[in-house]
């Protein structure tokens, strides 16, 4: 297995305009001069010591002089201005503090380099020891868009932020790039707006910044070295993501019917498929999935409940299989990330116990798959197998507390009750609940803060295709892995699924997964079948098939004349008749086909990954 390294390389934003993350703009800009305003806190303090030593050296000479009383009477109103003068020091610190800070506030709003760049004269400080600037002229450098028209409301509403304290736009000076703020109480004009109308347009604007539909980007060859797997992006435009990485590593997924969460899953298989791991899916829908199922490095996609056991049991054992090995020396770096996705976990759950009661099994075996599940959320990470868990509903007692620790990263699609983001996020939770728009999420990775997010669409292949949509197939053709690194598998049972259901439960659970297609279950198999109609047995004549030739993913471009290749879902498995260049489309191939159900042609995208079959047996 080829090493990998678990480390977060993802942390993509659509800000900076430089790799720096400075301003192009500010290269020529120079710091503000500050404005000059009295004495310094240094120059008051020192003064108040030099007061200080001055009424003690008057008073020991006027005692010296043999005046003590003189002495005493200069001494104490000396000392008094000089802890006044001492006070005021510090006072002017603390001020110069707020400011400060402010200023680092407003350079941060403004988009100016650094704080040194703004001059703030603060003037008419009051309300307690500190007190509030009730004038505040602020200089910035000329190289600041102001052009907006709300562009000193905007600044007015950092300084109310900052400082907790509403202000009026006294005068913005253009031409000066000065704005003066000014207390409401001694001036008309409109207010900055109370804290939670802030929350409100804040709100506002990550809705608005958050589009309805995002198409999920080609990867890039550091993306594809990532653990980390994009989900969509935030209400600043930043990438978000499924880290596997984290401290724990698994992924829930939540939504009720039609919120987005098979996209979501098609786009996190294909991601991973990408970066070259094996992915295992239990479809407990049956059809959610099934576009993915010939997708390159996915292995299995379960879809009957009887393979679904086997797979979810198969991922047990793969990884307790790892946890002997890391057990006997190996390194956790070696073992490549196993990607297990449970699509729609509760009702698979319900399925499995209905099965095992059916099957007149006790209660351990009915709570087979909780088990199984929980062992793989709570050691899997150890052995990077990972679990993806779609279900409906958050607060599904399924999902029990100790489920929830060890799992990091959680993507709720849609709308969410209050008390039931209240069970996901605790006192965390969003104010602002997802927008009833498909794909719109609240997600949380570990322990940060959840976000609103929308995420990527990402097309179903099958559907695709089906269309013939050419942005979604490019974008597709983009994620699909020309190099397959990982066999299909196929369950593998060591006898036929029995009428009683206690035998066919002891079969399933004595399964084990095999290289390959299986018996009737591909396309394949249908192929040897009406070749041999009427002939006989149809099952024995596809164990034949298939346990002589074994396949492989080629590129298009690698089809040759008399290649047995499954082009597609519709077409099944064909003989390669010929394969012709497109005139002037050096992207595309015609490729003539034979099949079961007669002949045909189709254009195919040159680096589109079909699987071919080689046979052994001469069966053609
Ligand atoms: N990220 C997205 N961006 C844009 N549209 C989306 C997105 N996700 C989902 N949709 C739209 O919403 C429809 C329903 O999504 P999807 O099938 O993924 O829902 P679901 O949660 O899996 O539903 P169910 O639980 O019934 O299977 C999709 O066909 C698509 O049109």
């Amino acid at each position: 297995m080829a090493p990998h390294d678990p480390v977060d390389t993802f942390a993509v934003s659509s800000g900076p305009p430089d790799p720096d993350g400075r301003d192009d703009r500010f290269a020529s800009a120079r710091p503000a001069e500050p404005t000059i305003k009295g004495f310094t806190p240094w120059q008051l303090a020192a003064s108040a010591v030099g007061l200080a030593f001055l009424a003690v050296s008057m008073w020991a000479i006027l005692t010296a002089l043999d005046e003590p009383g003189i002495g005493v009477l200069f001494l104490l109103p000396t000392l008094a201005c000089a802890g006044a003068t001492y006070a005021v020091s510090v006072r002017r610190r603390l001020r110069d503090g707020v400011i400060a800070d402010l200023a680092e506030s407003l350079a941060q709003h403004l988009g100016v380099p650094d704080a040194s760049y703004l001059d703030i004269d603060a003037r008419q400080w009051q309300g307690g020891w500190i007190g509030v600037p009730h004038v505040l002229n602020i200089q910035y450098p000329t190289e600041v868009d102001d052009s907006a028209p709300d562009w000193p409301g905007g600044v007015a509403e950092a300084v109310h932020q900052q400082l907790e304290h509403q202000y009026t736009i006294g005068r913005h000076n253009v031409r000066g790039h000065r704005v003066t703020l000014r207390d409401p109480t001694r001036t008309g004009g409109a207010l900055t707006p109370e804290p939670s109308a802030r929350v409100d347009r804040a709100r506002d604007a990550a809705r608005r910044a958050l589009p309805d539909k995002v198409a999920r980007p080609v990867p890039t060859q550091a993306d594809l070295t990532s653990w980390l797997v994009p989900l969509g992006i935030d209400g600043t435009g930043t990438r978000v993501g499924w880290n596997l990485a984290a401290p724990q590593g698994h992924l829930l997924v939540l939504g009720r019917s039609g919120a987005g969460k098979r996209v979501l899953l098609t786009g996190i298989v294909v991601e991973a498929a990408a970066r070259g791991w094996p992915v295992w899916i239990i479809d407990q829908r049956r059809v959610d999935l099934l576009g993915v199922r010939d997708w390159p490095n996915v292995q299995i996609v379960a879809s009957t409940l009887d393979d679904q056991i086997v797979v979810l049991n198969q991922a047990w054992r793969e990884m307790e299989g790892r946890v002997a090995l890391i057990e006997s020396g190996s390194s956790r770096s070696e073992l490549e990330p196993l990607v297990v996705v449970i699509h729609h976990f509760r009702e698979f759950a319900t399925a499995v116990a209905d099965a095992a009661n059916r099957a007149g099994q006790g209660t351990a075996a009915a709570s087979l798959a909780h088990d199984r599940v929980t062992d793989l959320l709570r050691h899997g990470r150890q052995v990077n197998v990972y679990v993806v868990l779609s279900m409906q509903r958050a607060d599904d007692p399924l999902l029990r507390q100790e489920n929830r620790d060890d799992i990091g990263a959680v993507v709720a699609l849609g709308r969410l009750d209050s008390s039931v983001a209240s069970v996901l996020w605790g006192s965390d939770r969003p104010t602002e609940p997802a927008e009833p728009v498909p794909g719109r999420a609240t997600m949380q990775s570990g322990d940060a803060k959840p976000v609103l997010i929308q995420c990527y669409w990402t097309p179903d292949p099958r559907e695709a295709r089906r269309v013939n949509d050419e942005q979604d197939l490019y974008l597709l053709d983009a994620l699909r892995p020309s190099v397959v690194t990982h066999p299909v598998l196929h369950v593998q049972r060591s006898r036929a699924l029995a009428d009683s259901p206690e035998a066919s439960w002891r079969v399933n659970l004595n399964a084990d997964l095999a290289e390959g297609y299986g018996a009737g279950t591909s396309g394949l198999a249908d192929w040897s079948r009406a070749r041999t109609s009427g002939g006989g047995s149809s099952a024995a004549a596809s164990t034949q098939v298939e346990t002589s030739g074994w396949s492989e993913m080629v590129m298009v471009s690698q089809l040759q004349a008399g290649s047995l290749a499954r082009l597609d879902d519709e077409t099944g498995w064909v003989i390669i008749e010929q394969v012709e260049p497109i005139q002037n489309d050096g992207t595309k191939l015609l490729i003539r086909w034979r099949g079961n159900d007669g002949a045909g042609s189709q254009v195919v995208s040159r680096t589109r990954a079909v699987r071919i079959r080689h046979l052994t047996d001469g069966i053609y």
